[in-house]
């Protein structure tokens, strides 16, 4: 099992990001493990995406150095030979709901005021194409294209409608079921599953693969653009102001 534990939001920071590359390459090394669940320690979070801060004011060098971290990350977990499960026990915008989808299956924890989506677009930012393709491969193209304009989050009771989660148990219940799904999965020969999800997925991550420098450059002339960094400051302004 890995716990996300970064407070105050299991922000996924350079340092998040690398940590977490290094702990898949490690676990996807050991021949003993061949599965993994995802949860977080942090009540009522389980990740609130990117951190918005490794995204604002910082140098070319830094934007380039943290979404090769962004790509490494996905690849390594939509890639990965393990069976992978996310117990999503909070709060799962953005970066947070890309790492439940990149996951075998999701469980959410069937609380109203815990919401997942790809709400990229409510903070004037676009969800590159590998996040999009990452969701539609889980929901749907239909679902996809309006839940990607609209930016929209959704509650655990609307997500498991629209199939972005597999199930909804209660909190308490939440990692005994996760434990439960992975028997389940795990009662399969490997090299069947291994070899039938890389069938599924290969096309979408063979796309970054091949285009992942240009991926590069287009996240730094996006996110280098005066109008975005004011969106992503206006928006870092409201969280802070929500306090108060
Ligand atoms: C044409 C080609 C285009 C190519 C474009 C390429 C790339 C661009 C796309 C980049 C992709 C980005 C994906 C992302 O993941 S962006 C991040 C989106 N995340 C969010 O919108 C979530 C924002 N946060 C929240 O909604 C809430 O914080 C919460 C997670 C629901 C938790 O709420 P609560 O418990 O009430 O906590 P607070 O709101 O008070 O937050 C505590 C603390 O943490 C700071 N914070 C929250 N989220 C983030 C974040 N994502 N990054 C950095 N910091 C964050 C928040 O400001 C508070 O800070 P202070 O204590 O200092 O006030």
């Amino acid at each position: 099992m890995m716990k996300f534990k970064s407070p105050p939001v299991n922000s996924l920071s350079l340092d998040f990001l690398t940590e977490f590359s290094i702990s898949l390459e490690k676990l996807e090394n050991d021949r003993a493990c061949r599965g993994v669940i995802i949860t977080s320690a942090i009540p009522k979070i389980f990740s609130s995406g990117l951190d918005i801060t490794e995204m604002c004011g910082k140098s070319v060098e830094h934007y380039a150095e943290f979404w090769r971290a962004v790509q490494e990350m996905w690849l390594r977990l939509y890639g990965s030979n393990m069976v992978t499960v996310a117990a999503v026990n909070g709060a799962s915008p953005a970066g947070g709901c890309l790492i439940a989808l990149s996951c075998d299956y999701r469980i959410m924890a069937e609380n109203p005021k815990f919401s997942i989506g790809l709400n990229e677009a409510q903070l004037g930012i676009v969800a590159p194409f590998w996040f999009k393709d990452t969701f539609v491969n889980v929901v749907g193209q239909r679902i996809a294209e309006r839940a990607l304009q609209l930016g929209s989050l959704y509650p655990a009771p609307e997500a498991l409608k629209l199939g972005l989660v597999d199930e909804l148990v209660p909190e308490e219940k939440l990692l005994e079921k996760a434990s439960a799904v992975m028997a389940q999965w795990l009662a399969l020969p490997d090299h069947a599953r291994q070899i039938t999800k890389s069938m599924m997925r290969k096309a979408v991550l063979d796309r970054l693969v091949a285009h992942r420098e240009e991926d590069i450059k287009y996240f730094i002339n996006f996110i280098s653009k005066e109008s975005i960094q004011k969106s992503l400051r206006m928006y870092m302004e409201m969280l802070k102001k929500k306090k108060s």
